[in-house]
């Protein structure tokens, strides 16, 4: 029996727990200091035993998974290496940034554990169990960050666990790491927040604001409702990176201060194309995707049921649907779902299947 700790059963956490949860082969054992929070977890059934006692979560453990913000993971990581740990047990966690924790690992004495930074490339502005799901982390890259030493055999394991997590497993030096991911993650974060906070204060005497935003502000802004505590500890431990980001932000909007000045409409038009020209090379549909899915559309009216009677009409004829996005849902307009497959023969059935029912375009 493979034993999984986990620490920190939220989002990121839960999720993990959940794609081990009943797997034959495995137990998934979650630690959180707060009895109600053990409790919670049991009842919801998201691990297989539950307890508010490090030693007795460690105790025996193959694998232990920090998922706690970033700004607890040394102290955890500290507390956990002076408990007694299976020889040969791997510690990794799931934090969004990866150089100080690899580097305060490797300053550690880890008795005969190991140390391997993770960070799962997938999450959500929702946090908390509640939002926990066993495919949240399906196609997405999953980072790995071994320092210089750690045995190739302790990184080959942890990925072997790694796998029923169906992400892609990939190596990045955590220094390099933390300069990509605050660059695609950290800052649109930041700017979606602002950005949001300076909505909110127009708002404030006009309330206008808030009911004119339509698909564009929501689009922009999906994850200004990030957890704070979890971002707030993201931000303050990649400051460096972010300060020489935000500089280079700055930098971008002077421009546009520059080209609306000048009215410079050739200037502006030339910005959106090269925008545009490089977003339609990122992988489309889910962040950090990278195997390719097959897809079809399907032009549906706007009521209540019409996800569920799909999801039937396929269910009934044992198709696997691998992703659903509603790309249009305004309430005046009819909606068009984008599904996806994980084969051409599913996509195909599908197709055929809906088409009776529904228009289908490919
Ligand atoms: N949210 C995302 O999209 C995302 C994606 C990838 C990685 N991460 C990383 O995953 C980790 C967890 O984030 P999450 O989104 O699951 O957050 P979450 O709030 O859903 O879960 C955090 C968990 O840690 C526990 N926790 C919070 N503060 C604690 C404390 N002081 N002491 C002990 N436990 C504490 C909470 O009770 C909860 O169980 C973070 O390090 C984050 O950077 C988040
Ligand atoms: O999809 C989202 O809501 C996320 O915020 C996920 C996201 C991201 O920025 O892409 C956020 C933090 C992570 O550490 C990894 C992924």
């Amino acid at each position: 029996m493979i034993k999984i700790a986990i620490f920190g059963v939220g989002l990121i956490g839960g999720s993990l727990a959940l794609c081990y949860k009943g797997k034959p082969g495995y137990t998934v054992v979650g630690h959180s200091p707060n009895p109600k929070s053990v409790e919670k977890l049991l009842k919801r059934g998201v691990v297989d035993f539950a307890t508010t006692s490090m030693a007795e979560a460690v105790d025996g453990a193959d694998y232990i998974v920090l998922c706690v913000p970033v700004g607890m993971l040394e102290t955890y990581l500290q507390q956990l290496v002076k408990l007694p740990l299976k020889p040969g047990c791997i510690i990794t966690d799931v934090g969004s940034t990866k150089a100080s924790i690899t580097e305060s690992a490797a300053a550690l004495q880890l008795g005969g554990a190991y140390f391997i930074g993770g960070h799962p490339m997938a999450g959500s502005e929702r946090s908390g169990v509640e939002a926990a799901t066993s495919h949240l982390f399906e196609n997405a890259f999953y980072v790995l960050t071994p320092a210089d030493g750690t045995p190739p055999e302790a990184v080959q394991r942890l990925g072997e666990l790694l796998a029923c997590t169906k992400a892609q497993i990939i190596e990045v030096n955590a220094r390099e790491h933390d300069e990509i991911v605050g660059a695609i993650s950290h800052l649109p974060h930041i700017i979606a927040v602002a950005l949001v906070n300076q909505i909110r204060g127009y708002d404030a005497t006009n309330s206008l604001y808030r009911s004119l935003a339509a698909g564009g502000f929501r689009d922009i802004t999906r994850i200004a409702s990030g957890e704070p505590i979890v971002w707030r500890d993201i931000l303050v431990n990649n400051r460096e990176v972010l300060l020489r980001l935000l500089r280079d932000w700055n930098g971008e909007i002077a421009r546009f201060i520059g080209l609306l000045e000048q009215s410079d409409g050739d200037g502006i038009a030339a910005q959106f194309r090269d925008a545009g020209e490089f977003r339609s090379q990122l992988p489309e549909r889910r962040k950090g995707m990278i195997t390719s899915l097959y897809d079809i559309y399907v032009d549906v009216p706007d009521h209540p049921g019409v996800i569920g009677s799909i999801a039937t009409l396929l269910g009934n004829e044992r198709i696997n649907l691998s992703n659903i996005h509603v790309s249009e849902s305004r309430e005046d307009v009819p909606g068009v779902l984008r599904l996806s497959f994980r084969n051409q023969e599913d996509a195909d059935r599908a197709s055929e299947v809906l088409s009776r029912q529904y228009a289908v375009h490919v």
